[in-house]
């Protein structure tokens, strides 16, 4: 099975991460494919790959969506490496989750500038005000001390607030590829050991996100993917400039 594509298009790659059960799947599955998946328990790491198409830009977005299960407090280092931007979530509901965004937003700060990534911190489940936990302003006051965006969403009401929270960061990357490649893409290589689905909204449409964000997606995959996936990638040409401050 062809695993490895070869592609001039752009590519922006995501990785969304936070503490378990704060609905980093559901968030993947809802900006991609613009449906809700109520239960959706994975152990593994999966990787999510689709056509986008931003203000009239198709673009290859890449989505790692980080399991919380297998790691414990500990920060994924390899999959923040991999990635051109992320996603940090954490539930209204859950404090404990707002704490692990926390870490992980003060690891990000530890990591600059070698890796100078833009973050965005989401607050999930807004549709679950009676159980709150943590406080906008909370969340936005960090977000503020930390130089990144936030927003508060709810996965489940399908905020319109999420698209624009991807859009966001997709358009930031593009600007810094802009910088960096003199606004050429260079066209990487990433390899994935097993394929464990296809065709993510491939109903024999190409499915529309968002009106909203003015955003088109694709027929896209999901793969399982594993740490020694990211290495063969671009993380190995990173982790050169990256041992020297990555005291995690
Ligand atoms: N009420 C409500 N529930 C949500 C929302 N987003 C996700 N959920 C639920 O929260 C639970 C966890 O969602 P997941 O997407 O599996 O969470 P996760 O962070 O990927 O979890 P792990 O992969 O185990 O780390 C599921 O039961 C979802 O239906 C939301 O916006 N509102």
């Amino acid at each position: 099975m062809k695993t490895e594509e070869k592609t001039n298009m752009p590519r922006i790659r995501i990785a969304v991460l936070g503490k378990i059960n704060v609905g980093k799947s559901a968030l993947t599955v809802r900006y991609l494919t613009r449906r809700f998946i109520g239960e959706y328990r994975s152990n593994t790491d999966l990787l999510y790959r689709q056509t986008v198409t931003v203000n009239n830009t198709p673009l290859e977005v890449e989505i790692i969506d980080v399991s919380g299960e297998t790691r414990d407090s500990t920060f994924p280092l390899e999959q923040v490496q991999w990635a051109d931007a992320c996603v940090v979530v954490y539930s209204i509901t859950d404090k404990q989750s707002f704490e692990y965004a926390m870490e992980a937003l003060e690891n990000f700060q530890k990591l600059r500038p070698v890796s100078a990534v833009p973050v965005t911190l989401l607050a999930n489940k807004a549709d679950l005000e009676h159980l709150r936990e943590v406080e906008e302003l909370e969340g936005r006051t960090a977000a503020i001390q930390n130089g990144c965006q936030f927003f508060e969403v709810s996965v489940a009401e399908n905020s319109a607030d999420l698209y624009q929270a991807f859009e966001v960061l997709v358009n930031e990357c593009r600007c810094l590829q802009g910088n960096t490649n003199n606004g050429h893409h260079k066209s990487r290589k990433f390899s994935v050991s097993k394929m464990i689905g296809t065709l993510i909204g491939s109903n024999g449409k190409n499915g529309t996100i968002s009106n909203q964000s003015q955003q088109h997606t694709q027929g896209g995959t999901v793969v399982v993917c594993q740490k020694s996936d990211l290495h063969r990638s671009r993380v190995l040409k990173r982790r050169q400039n990256f041992t020297a401050t990555a005291s995690l």
